[in-house]
């Protein structure tokens, strides 16, 4: 267990500039876990990340009696495929705060006719999961609330598909189209599975991401846009043998950010110009911000002078990497709008209104809108005490509000409780550390 302290204090720093080694994607990380959990054969996974969230997979797996190893002291692990059918039917398993565990495992779970319970934290029991639960029940799963309704603790019980074809709604989180495109194929049998989108779909990029890895193992989806997604039948997960994570592109963004604000060249190693997520595109709002990016394949470099351009956006499609944006506008030339990020309030905590609070403590002047933020930058950054909600993303994009005007003062950042960025980067303040020169003294 890594010890962290209450609060951490970022000294001011001027310039920042090295490599960093990416730890390896959250989202890719849960998603080959099951899938590879659930394949026939056995599979080797390559710099899977080590954090919070895998770890909670990683346990429920085993509970549910998935074999699996590390191997040695590595990233590596073997997973023992299952061939769709888990060997246990009955427990109840902790998902912490992952909503790539737990959203992905109820689906998987409810058609696999066991008796399971599933709860987390107390921000997991705020997180909704009923557009999900009603697709599932709709087809005769049957999955109950035990405490509020619409929200975890759930309880699975033995269920008896009976339409193979479902309807979920995807403004809330992606996660239940995810959910229930990993469990199509272990409910496809003779039948085809159909799954139709209800009205918009949010963070899109991310369902990329699962039919790609989908696709690894072996199973293909027919879909019209993002309206309608088909798995044919007959089609089962196959171990593609050995299998690499890509580096975080979502941790990218906040030394990319870093380059951005305080002159670079800062590059990321683990991502490139060929990677499966969408957050990636992050750059281009660093771009448009007057960064200068250049990418290799496995590599993401960001530079600049400097001066950083106000930017008005839709972020949809990055919620993640949003939050980088809206800490780095701390930094531009006048106010920027990050607009179409409603998704923010229902993720670690109310990420909308934790922003707004916090940006205002460093002296922005900030307004807050059901599903955008609009911050208006100070002449100076303040130091400040800056509080986490237990939220890693609130404590990782903090970081670089002590990167200039601040420094100036030679006033420090002070994260509280920086432990929650063991949810996806355990980490990550050494890592920021090797990158904030300090020229001042
Ligand atoms: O599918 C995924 O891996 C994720 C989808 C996104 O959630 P929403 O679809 O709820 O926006 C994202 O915020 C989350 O960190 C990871
Ligand atoms: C929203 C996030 O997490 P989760 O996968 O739990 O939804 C996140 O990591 O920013």
């Amino acid at each position: 267990m890594k010890h962290y302290p209450h609060h951490l204090d970022l000294q001011p720093a001027m310039h920042a500039q090295g490599t960093v080694r990416l730890p390896g994607s959250k989202s890719i990380s849960n998603r080959i876990l099951l899938l590879a959990a659930l394949s026939q054969g056995t599979t080797k996974i390559c710099d899977l990340l080590a954090s919070d969230d895998t770890h909670v997979m990683l346990m429920a797996l085993q509970k549910l009696g998935v074999a699996w190893e590390q191997v040695g002291e590595t990233q590596d692990y073997i997973v023992h495929g299952v061939s769709g059918v888990l060997p246990v039917h009955q427990a109840d398993l902790f998902m912490g705060n992952a909503g790539t565990a737990i959203r992905p495992l109820t689906a998987a779970l409810a058609v696999m006719g066991g008796d399971y319970t599933l709860h987390g934290v107390s921000r997991m029991h705020e997180r909704p999961i009923g557009d999900l639960v009603d697709a599932l029940n709709a087809v005769g799963t049957q999955i109950d609330y035990t405490g509020q309704p619409g929200y975890p603790p759930l309880h699975i019980r033995r269920g008896h598909i009976h339409a193979h074809r479902m309807q979920v709604k995807g403004n809330v989180s992606s996660q239940f189209l995810t959910a229930l495109l990993m469990a199509a194929p272990l409910m496809a049998g003779e039948h085809p599975v159909t799954i139709d989108v209800v009205g918009e779909l949010i963070s899109k990029p991310y369902i990329e991401i699962t039919l790609n890895l989908m696709q690894r193992f072996g199973v293909k989806v027919e879909r019209q846009g993002w309206q309608s997604f088909t798995v044919a039948a007959g089609q089962k997960y196959t171990s593609p043998g050995t299998i690499h994570v890509e580096g975080d592109a979502s941790s990218a963004s906040y030394f990319l950010a870093a380059g951005a604000i305080a002159g670079g060249p800062v590059r990321v190693e683990g991502v490139g110009r060929n990677s499966i997520q969408g957050d990636v595109r992050f750059v281009e709002s660093l771009e448009q911000m007057g960064a200068t990016i250049t990418m290799g394949d496995n590599w993401i470099e960001a530079k600049s002078n400097g001066v950083l351009k106000a930017i008005d956006a839709d972020f949809n499609h990055i919620p993640d990497a949003a939050m980088t944006i809206a800490v780095a506008a701390l930094y531009a030339d006048g106010p920027s709008t990050l607009r179409n990020i409603g998704s923010w309030r229902v993720k670690e905590t109310d990420r909308i209104a934790a922003m707004a609070t916090e940006l205002r403590k460093v002296g922005a002047i900030v307004e807050e809108g059901a599903d955008y933020l609009r911050v208006e930058p100070p002449a100076e950054i303040r130091s400040a005490a800056i509080d986490t909600y237990d939220d890693h993303r609130m404590a990782m994009c903090f970081s670089l509000a002590s990167l200039d005007g601040a420094a100036r003062r030679g006033n420090a950042i002070r994260i509280n409780d920086p432990k929650c960025v063991a949810k996806t980067f355990p980490d990550y303040f050494e890592a920021f550390a090797q990158i904030a020169r300090n020229n001042l003294f």
